[in-house]
């Protein structure tokens, strides 16, 4: 049975296409067979990198991608492609599994029809960056494929086993209870499959395992027994961590005053904080890391300050999952920023030796030479008591499993 995973992210997308031959539990990640993959990166830019592979074929150009819709035909276009692709049409696809991100009372995993999208799209404007662009493929691909059954894996899934502690807001209680405004959690996916892969990594189901998803959009998870104890995000995937042009956490007490001086409405003011805040907002220039980086390296103060905030947070967001879990056997770093900078995880662990986390400088700056075929590499030192590790997320493959699961269950 092959199924294709699309998930759209916030500043990319990313699809797989497996082939699955079980009917078998969503943790067994190690079965299902990938057959093509490919990636669009920096969707809106001038210069999107679009990358392809399907078996021994691979390919990368760079063309201007405005947004997702154009992102996902020119996936399909990949995969049904006459010399290259991986299949004649899309009839031979099972299913098309989604990463979708809020389904606010819906959460877990649902085949697609009027009411998950209405479910959506009641989520709109708590999720301005993810929700709209996931709808309008899904509604693309119906209208196209109308046999095919689109599945949606909702982010906040795995964050279900949440202490009520660690998710309600201090707010009337009404609120909480008819509007289900509470920490929800994202990035559910990703966390779920550093769960899933760090215990076969660590050799035990029982391990105490920090995730730093760090990536255009970035969330920090406390795993226990392969389970989400605690998150960053909270109601919205606006809060917690800086984004890449997302605010993170911010005091909703600052708004009346941000409404009278500039005179913009709070829809409008709301639209800032979701495009123009987190990094690109502090270092005036990017809510890329690269281009910050590279700024900050030249000198300029702005861009070292967004670097700034961005690690402090990190470390303050590790502090409270380091007690929450009562000390962690590894910290596993994973996103497009926690798999690829060396800068950032070397000065998010640095001086934590007294809490038994002691970083190998030379092991973090030579990963990439001394990966598996996972691209997988550990960096702490011999004397380290947490264990330091980089391992790529593969979210499409734990929404694969997902689907199949909701497929031959529903
Ligand atoms: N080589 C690299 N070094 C540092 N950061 C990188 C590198 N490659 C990608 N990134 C960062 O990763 C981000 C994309 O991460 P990703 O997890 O794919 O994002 P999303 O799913 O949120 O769109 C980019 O915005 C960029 O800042
Ligand atoms: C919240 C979320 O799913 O983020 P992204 O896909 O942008 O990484
Ligand atoms: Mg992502």
């Amino acid at each position: 049975m092959l199924v294709l995973v699309a998930n759209l992210g916030s500043t990319s997308f990313k699809y797989r296409l497996f082939e699955m031959t079980d009917d078998g539990a969503i943790d067994d990640i190690q079965n299902a067979r990938c057959l093509a993959k490919g990636a669009v990166e920096r969707i809106g830019d001038a210069q999107s990198k679009c990358t392809v592979e399907i078996g021994d074929w691979s390919n990368e150009l760079t063309m201007s991608v405005p947004d997702h819709g154009v992102a996902v035909q020119a996936c399909l276009d990949q995969l049904t492609d006459p010399e290259n692709g991986a299949i004649e049409d899309a009839s031979q696809v099972a299913a098309i599994g989604f990463k979708a991100v809020h389904g606010g009372r819906l959460s877990g995993v649902f085949v697609v029809d009027d009411q998950v999208l209405d479910a959506m799209a009641e989520m709109n404007a708590a999720a301005p960056a993810h929700n709209p662009p996931y709808i309008a493929a899904m509604k693309t691909l119906q209208a196209r494929f109308p046999d095919l059954p689109l599945v949606a894996a909702f982010e906040t899934d795995f964050h279900q086993t949440i202490p009520a502690a660690r998710k309600e807001y201090a707010i009337p209680r009404q609120w909480a209870d008819e509007f289900h405004i509470r920490k929800w959690g994202f990035h559910g996916a990703s966390h779920r499959y550093i769960a899933f892969r760090s215990a076969e990594i660590l050799g035990r189901q029982d391990a105490r395992v920090i995730s730093c998803h760090l990536g255009g959009s970035s969330s920090i998870t406390a795993i226990e027994n392969r389970q989400s104890v605690q998150t960053t995000m909270g109601m919205t995937p606006q809060t917690g961590l800086p984004q890449n042009n997302r605010v993170g956490d911010f005091d909703p007490f600052a708004l009346p005053l941000i409404l009278q001086r500039t005179g913009l409405s709070l829809d409008e003011a709301l639209q800032e904080l979701a495009s123009k805040g987190g990094l690109l907002g502090l270092s005036n220039r990017s809510g890329d890391i690269r281009d910050v980086e590279q700024a900050a390296s030249e000198g300029d103060s702005q861009s070292q300050l967004a670097l700034d905030v961005f690690i402090e947070e990190i470390r303050r967001h590790l502090g409270g999952m380091l007690v929450a879990l009562g000390g962690a056997d590894a910290i596993v770093f994973t996103g497009g920023i926690g798999e690829n900078d060396t800068l950032v995880r070397g000065r998010v662990c640095a001086g934590l030796e007294q809490l038994g986390i002691v970083v190998d400088p030379a092991a973090n700056e030579g990963l990439r030479d001394r990966t598996n075929d996972l691209g997988e590499a550990s960096f702490h030192a011999g004397d380290s008591k947490t264990q330091l590790w980089v391992i790529p997320t593969n979210e499409e493959v734990i929404v694969a499993r997902q689907t199949l699961h909701a497929l031959k269950h529903s």
